[in-house]
């Protein structure tokens, strides 16, 4: 449903292999009901296209990108040189080196071009989800009402759940 509405939060990933991973990213989004896209769009495989999206963003009315890449991850980094919408890189983990390939090319942004890097992987993604949502949030009250009840679920089932014993 919030895929209909005019997306202000756009999930990019450089491979359909990234899904699962970008996944927990577009859950958090539905759960928060901000409207968004999703896309395979890379730097290497689809030069032109991730241009064209990265310069047409803005226009388009996005308030986020999130990026998630892996191994030589460069989408997030070259979204962020061709935008100033901010963008959250997100390391996919990779097989060879277990992503920190991924997090090191996305976290050594020169001065200048900023990408919020977060952790590798599922709660990396999870993360960008919910970083993107308070950044919508700022303007839209019923998200930043949505992301205070996550909150206070999340606290509830902690402090009801003392024992680690019992489920
Ligand atoms: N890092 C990038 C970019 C990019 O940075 O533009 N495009 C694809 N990839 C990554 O290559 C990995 C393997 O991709 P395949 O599974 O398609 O071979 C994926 O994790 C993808 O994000």
């Amino acid at each position: 449903m919030t895929e209909q509405q005019k997306p202000l939060v756009g999930v990019i990933m450089g491979s359909k292999s990234d899904w699962p991973t970008m996944k927990h990213a577009v859950d958090m989004l539905e759960q928060f009901g901000v409207p968004h896209e999703v896309k395979v769009v890379s730097a290497h495989r689809t030069p032109d296209l991730m241009f064209e999206y990265a310069d047409q963003a803005e226009e388009r009315g996005l308030q986020v990108i999130i990026a998630g890449a892996g191994g030589a991850a460069h989408l997030p980094g070259m979204v962020a040189a061709k935008t100033t919408i901010p963008v959250l890189g997100v390391p996919v983990q990779s097989r060879a080196l277990s992503g920190k390939d991924s997090l090191l090319s996305i976290v050594q942004m020169p001065g200048g071009i900023p990408v919020g890097t977060l952790a590798i992987g599922d709660a990396g993604a999870k993360n960008a989800g919910i970083l993107a949502a308070q950044i919508v949030a700022n303007q839209d009250a019923a998200v930043r009402e949505a992301v205070k009840a996550f909150r206070t679920q999340q606290t509830q089932t902690v402090l009801e759940h003392p024992d680690p014993r019992v489920d």
